[in-house]
């Protein structure tokens, strides 16, 4: 076996919206020498054409998700867009960790909160959790909001509302990237998991 199996990662991956988690997860789970893969995140929301259980999400209905919040099997859940429900199985990390495997995950702020919380009852979460958070001006921000062309100016302004929020829990992580190219985004990120593998080797 070798250090990094012994010392498995769990990089979770938090910032505002637009700010480049999902652009950072892919890449990481892209370079197959590094080693990492996405946690399987779990929802109520029904599965598009294509997506299939177990590999894009785990899909459980309301009642079983309930059964499971009260069971205490999440470290950490919310309610998306009111009506759907989204979280991340204690068993969808521990299970991978325990075998060596390195994670990436893209959590929001609060998701991060809970999974701290959850680190005393798992302890290799504990061992191996490395939350980073993205850091990037409002004006870059409201730039990349537009560029993806998603969203209406109502829901710009919602985001970048939340953005801000978000900036202020900035100084609880570690480790932060300051947003600027792709290419320095990822190499900021190597970095961090460089520096997490030597503390823990
Ligand atoms: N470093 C960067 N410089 C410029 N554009 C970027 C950078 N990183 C990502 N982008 C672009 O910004 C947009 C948002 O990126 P991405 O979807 O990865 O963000 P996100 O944080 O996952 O967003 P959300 O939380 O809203 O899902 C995408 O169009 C992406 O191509």
């Amino acid at each position: 076996m070798t250090a990094q199996n012994r010392n498995p990662l769990f990089v979770v991956i938090a910032g505002p919206t637009a700010s480049g988690k999902s652009t950072l997860c892919e890449r990481l789970v892209k370079e197959p020498q590094l080693g990492f893969e996405r946690v399987i995140t779990t929802t109520t929301r029904a599965p598009r054409p294509g997506e299939i259980d177990g590999v894009h999400y785990h899909f459980l209905s309301p009642e079983v998700f309930e059964e499971k919040v009260r069971a205490g099997e999440f470290l950490e859940w919310a309610w998306v867009h009111g009506d759907r429900r989204y979280g991340t199985l204690a068993s969808s990390v521990i299970e991978p960790l325990s075998r060596g495997q390195n994670l990436v995950a893209n959590v929001d702020v609060q998701g991060v909160a809970s999974l701290r919380a959850c680190c005393p009852r798992f302890p290799l979460l504990a061992r191996s959790l490395v939350p980073v958070f993205i850091n990037i001006t409002p004006e870059e921000l409201q730039q990349r909001i537009r560029a993806r062309g998603t969203d209406d100016e109502a829901e710009i302004a919602r985001r970048m509302a939340t953005a801000e929020k978000e900036r202020a829990a900035a100084s609880q992580f570690e480790h932060q990237i300051h947003s600027g190219s792709r290419d320095e985004d990822f190499a900021a990120l190597l970095e961090i998991i460089e520096q997490a593998k030597s503390h823990r080797g």
